[in-house]
């Protein structure tokens, strides 16, 4: 069931830097949110958060009903039913798509490393059972041609569909999108539009996005977040965010915003 995400007060800092703000909000079940701002504005040092890479310095954030700041982040795909992808997809370029996309399920396939390691019958089916969905999903996400290919063979804009595939194998109820148009060329953005669409007709899940593509923020989020030096700005839809002078302002400076730039 998609996850119900809530940031109250979210500050964080790195010695005497102050990156985030006392941020705030609330991301519905099923909704498909934009986290956006100018570069440095703190969009990635937030999703690090919610992710457990980075403790935030005061604030809460749930997940549903669990606290994310009291669990280890190798357990919140587990506990939370969280997945992400990065800025630069991280794949083991020498492995298989097939492969790579088998790694995203080990938050949910039973049994530690001796029964895996003793070859168990119930972890071998397990195993064939988990190899049959990668390649579902592969196909529904149109790369099943790539499955058998190793990783470094695909191009930066494949890699990042193998990610998305990959975050999809463990079964996601809240899913974040770190810049996932960057480096991609025109077409492959639309692929990308088209691939989350696809998720979210097909599964029960929560996503938000990191992007600075705002073609992308509009034709996919139902409400967007701006944040700017590590604080909300507004929050709206992303027309309403497009139009607003204070996010014109701290896009492009004030002189620009003012027309006085022209
Ligand atoms: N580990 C860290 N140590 C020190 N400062 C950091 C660290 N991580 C992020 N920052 C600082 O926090 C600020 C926000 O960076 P962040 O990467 O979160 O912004 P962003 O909005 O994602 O930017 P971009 O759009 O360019 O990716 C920057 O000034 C950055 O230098």
């Amino acid at each position: 069931m998609a996850a119900r995400l809530k940031l109250t007060d979210v500050s964080l800092h790195f010695g005497g830097i102050s990156v985030l703000q006392n941020v705030s909000l609330e991301v519905e079940p099923g909704a498909v949110f934009g986290l956006v701002g100018p570069n440095g504005a703190g969009k990635t040092s937030l999703f690090n958060c919610i992710s457990g890479h980075y403790r935030p310095s005061s604030g809460s954030i749930r997940i549903d009903d669990v606290e994310t700041l009291a669990v280890h982040s190798s357990r919140l795909a587990k506990v939370a039913g969280l997945a992400r992808t990065f800025q630069h997809p991280a794949l083991r370029l020498e492995a298989s798509v097939l492969e790579n996309v088998l790694l995203g399920a080990h938050s949910h396939l039973p049994g530690g490393p001796v029964s895996w390691a003793l070859r168990l019958p119930p972890t071998m089916r397990r195993e064939r059972e988990a190899r049959a969905e990668a390649r579902d999903l592969l196909e529904r996400f149109g790369l099943a041609w790539a499955a058998d290919i190793p990783a470094d063979e695909l191009s930066h804009g494949l890699h990042k569909g193998v990610e998305l595939v990959r975050a999809m194998m463990s079964h996601p109820r809240l899913l974040l999108l770190d810049e996932p148009a960057a480096g991609l060329s025109h077409a492959e953005v639309e692929s990308f539009i088209a691939s989350v669409r696809t998720m979210r007709a097909d599964f029960d899940l929560t996503i938000v996005i990191v992007e600075h593509h705002m073609g992308l923020i509009s034709a996919l989020t139902d409400r967007v977040v701006v944040l700017d030096h590590g604080a909300k700005l507004m929050e709206g839809t992303a027309a309403e965010a497009q139009s607003d002078p204070r996010v014109v302002e701290a896009y492009l400076g004030k002189e620009v915003a003012d027309g006085d730039a022209a």
